[in-house]
């Protein structure tokens, strides 16, 4: 199966960001992508509460969610829209980041609310605090595909191998983790967890990424890290984007997904154990 990779350097203008990403989608299903995917906050990378409570929308009235169900139905491609920064209606008026799966024919399959909030101080000069904004999930979503069950995760997600356990378990085969990863942790881990996720649950893993600086009209810009990767079942790294935004297209074969689990079946040796 074909798979395309859109690497942005979204803005905090959703507008102007869904215009962008509709072209990538197009040429994408161009090229032959079959299912196609978007990285983390798709919609709006911002520092500032102020604008994302005047650019975000709820999810039944949110532009980027209807236009790119209806790129999918047009396209006839499956969409893997990272995620999009959503209001809930929650009295603590915290926002929702929910990635979706999108039919060929513009349906929501699947949709995901992030787990893992990146509540960190990485150094003096920066510090992240996703809580305060995002109300985080607590649901593990698997979902059938024709391309077999994918599971959703997003971002720092993937440092919690216990949930890539779980829907791997349940049956996964793809697992996705789109991303807006900080450049320094990125340098760091990103391409470890990446490959380590894959080999221990034998699942492509699939993380199209933010990159670059954002541009902002207000509040601080903000940096990602890029380098968007698809990981092969085996741990080979099979797609690196580099920094620059733009479309990568490279076809997967669903097989190896059991020949690496053939070969080194760790995902069904759990053992119970005692702790002293
Ligand atoms: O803030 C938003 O609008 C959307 N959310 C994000 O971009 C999140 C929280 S700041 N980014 C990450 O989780 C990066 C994780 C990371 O870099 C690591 O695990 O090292």
């Amino acid at each position: 199966m074909r798979l395309g990779i859109l690497q942005l350097n979204v803005s905090d203008d959703p507008a102007a960001n869904l215009s962008g990403t509709l072209d990538m989608v197009e040429q994408a299903a161009r090229a032959g992508a079959v299912l196609i995917a978007t990285p983390e906050v798709t919609n709006c990378v911002s520092t500032s509460r102020k604008r994302q409570i005047e650019m975000l929308r709820q999810q039944d009235d949110d532009p980027t969610l209807a236009a790119l169900r209806q790129a999918a139905n047009t396209h006839g491609v499956w969409l893997l829209i990272g995620s999009l920064a959503l209001k809930t209606g929650d009295p603590d008026g915290r926002f929702a980041n929910r990635s979706f799966l999108i039919d060929s024919k513009g349906q929501i399959a699947a949709w995901y609310d992030k787990i893992h909030m990146f509540d960190v101080t990485i150094s003096d000069s920066e510090a992240y605090h996703e809580s305060k904004g995002y109300r985080p999930g607590d649901r593990a979503v698997v979902t059938d595909t024709p391309f077999g069950k994918i599971g959703l995760t997003i971002c720092y997600d993937m440092r919690f191998p216990a949930l890539y356990r779980t829907l791997a378990q349940a049956g996964a085969r793809i697992i996705s983790a789109p991303s807006a990863f900080s450049p320094v942790t990125g340098d760091a881990h990103w391409e470890s967890l990446l490959r380590a996720r894959a080999i221990e649950t034998g699942c492509f893993v699939i993380a199209p990424a933010q990159t670059g600086t954002h541009a902002a009209k207000s509040g601080k810009s903000r940096t990602t890290y890029g380098h968007s990767m698809v990981v092969s079942p085996w741990g080979q790294v099979l797609l690196d984007a580099g920094t620059k935004p733009g479309i990568s297209v490279l076809d997967m074969d669903l097989e190896e997904v059991n020949k690496a689990r053939q070969r080194v079946p760790s995902l069904e040796h759990d053992r119970p154990y005692t702790l002293d």
